[in-house]
């Protein structure tokens, strides 16, 4: 048996152990922990290429030390989890996937001693995984944090609870990340809880669902009296709804590759243990009715709120019922009239732009031409926006009054887990990246526009009936009498409305 002690490359080796795997204790192994990688190579005459485990601690959710209840035993533990991207065994996909190392510390009687040392190991493990973590504009949480997961047991096909108990459940507890579970039992339910709540039990909020129970979450917290602190308790998204767009925007954002499914949980789970907290954008919208509204997704008119209320009947089918809904929309492709008109954001870039004709007038601006702020309860004050029946200043863009198809503002990258519907977008750019569709479009093309979104190129085609421009307001007029409205993929009420982005107003963990 070869018993040199192995070299970790070219990389500083900073602890060095040699210890038996939990599991083999006729084995031995060195353990080498570097700035950036934990090194397992099995003393064994095999090839060192077969008998070597290379982990990043960037892939490291956590590490703990920890003795047995056998009184008898000296030996101490220490055990570290990782979630490196692994390719699947049936298919190329490369997803997260569990890696557990176990090392059993024996070298001295006395228990507490070899205790002492896997716990240094443990530190070790910690400490160098933090360091690894580069979140940029964001910050980490602070160590040990406590969450709150509400879990939505009716959203999707209804496997929540079961994802949380087998998925979410373990992990957490890999990461030493202390949480409650609260499972939503109505509509609203998670509104009215967080309107009430004393936040500062917990230092983060987990959405298990949807992007509705978010929604409701969102604005539970702006409709607090103390809003501007409670909006930036940071919040989590893991996937258990049948859309799970802002899960799947958020694992792109993370620069990973696409998945899908318990794939996308996993992944939103890592970085959920991982903990980094960024800024978020959110939309304000104003409806008719004077009502006014969060918004972290999406606003949609026409072809894309249809499909989204319509498919509601397939949603056993899990994220299948978009497909599903579009396809039997297609078959009776509806048009809607209507106005749009928006503020382009300072470095827009409008591709395949119909004909804009220029605001006339502004009466709604005061005398040092600009426009007065309009302050409401819960949020802040909207500094874009004159009243919803007053004309928009001259530095909109209005679109003639025209046949649409669709009507479709994003704040994010992805509309479903599998289209993503703005490449470019990032969580907090301040920008609401708007897509119409004017009538004309064939059902085919309209079919390859959606086929396209699936890989985020359908800008890249050329189509004269679609329309992108980054903006940073807007206002819809529907002329229609009946259409349907979402924020979100919530039905609100159908008629004109307005919207301005806020630029990083929330706190989302992200990758
Ligand atoms: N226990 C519950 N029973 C019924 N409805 C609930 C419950 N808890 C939450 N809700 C409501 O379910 C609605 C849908 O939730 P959500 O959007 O999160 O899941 P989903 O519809 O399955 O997901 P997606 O929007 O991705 O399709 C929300 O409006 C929420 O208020």
């Amino acid at each position: 048996m070869d018993r040199k002690r192995p070299e970790a490359d070219s990389k500083e080796v900073t602890l060095y152990g040699e210890f038996s795997p939990n599991n083999n204790l006729k084995v031995r192994c060195v353990v080498n922990l570097t700035e950036r990688e934990f090194i397992v190579q099995r003393l064994t005459s095999a090839p060192a290429r077969r008998s070597k485990v290379v982990l990043s601690l960037r892939d490291c959710v956590g590490c703990r030390a920890y003795q047995k209840e056998d009184k008898a035993d000296p030996a101490a533990y220490f055990a570290a989890y990782f979630y490196p991207l692994k390719c699947r065994r049936v298919s190329s996909r490369v997803s997260r996937q569990r890696v557990e190392q176990c090392f059993r510390l024996s070298a001295l009687q006395d228990p507490r001693a070899n205790l002492e040392e896997a716990e240094k190991w443990a530190r070790a493990v910690r400490e160098r995984s933090a360091r690894q973590q580069q979140p940029g504009d964001g910050v980490l949480l602070s160590c040990p944090c406590r969450m709150l997961l509400l879990v939505n047991p009716q959203s999707g096909k209804g496997q929540a609870l079961t994802l949380y108990n087998s998925q979410i459940k373990p992990m957490l507890n890999d990461a030493g990340i202390r949480h409650t579970m609260l499972p939503t039992e109505h509509q609203n339910h998670a509104r009215e809880f967080v309107k009430g709540a004393d936040l500062s039990q917990w230092d983060a909020l987990v959405i298990m669902s949807g992007d509705g129970l978010l929604y409701e979450v969102i604005n539970g917290l702006l409709e607090r009296s103390d809003w501007e602190e409670a909006i930036r308790t940071p919040l989590g998204i893991l996937p258990g709804g049948s859309g799970n767009a802002l899960a799947a925007s958020i694992h792109h954002y993370s620069g990973a590759s696409p998945v899908f499914g318990e794939d996308l949980l996993v992944s939103c789970g890592f970085l959920l243990c991982r903990a980094a907290v960024f800024p978020m954008d959110l939309v304000s919208v104003h409806l008719s009715s004077g009502q006014r509204l969060f918004s972290f997704l999406s606003l949609a008119w026409g072809f894309v709120a249809d499909v989204d209320v319509e498919s509601e009947k397939y949603r056993h089918f899990g994220s299948a019922r978009f497909t599903v809904g579009t396809l039997v929309r297609l078959a009776s492709l509806r048009i809607y009239r209507g106005r749009l008109a928006y503020l382009p954001a300072g470095s827009s870039t409008v591709l395949h732009r119909g004909a804009p004709l220029p605001v006339q007038s502004c009466p709604s601006r005061n005398s040092n031409n600009s426009v007065t702020l309009r302050r409401t309860e819960g949020g802040p004050p909207d500094s874009l926006l004159p009243p919803l029946d007053q004309p928009l200043p001259d530095d909109w863009v209005a679109v003639r009054e025209q046949d649409f198809v669709l009507m479709l503002a994003m704040h994010q990258s992805h509309l479903a887990e599998d289209l993503l519907a703005a490449p470019d977008a990032s969580l907090s750019d301040g920008v609401i990246h708007l897509f119409y569709v004017t009538a004309g479009i064939s059902r085919a093309a309209l079919l390859r526009l959606f086929r396209a979104m699936e890989k985020g190129t359908h800008l890249a085609a050329p189509c004269q009936h679609l329309v992108h421009a980054k903006v940073r307001a807007l206002r819809l007029e529907p002329l229609s009498p009946k259409g349907v409205i979402t924020v979100d993929g919530e039905v609100v009420e159908y008629g004109p409305l307005q919207a301005e982005a806020h630029r990083g107003l929330a706190r989302m963990i992200s990758g």
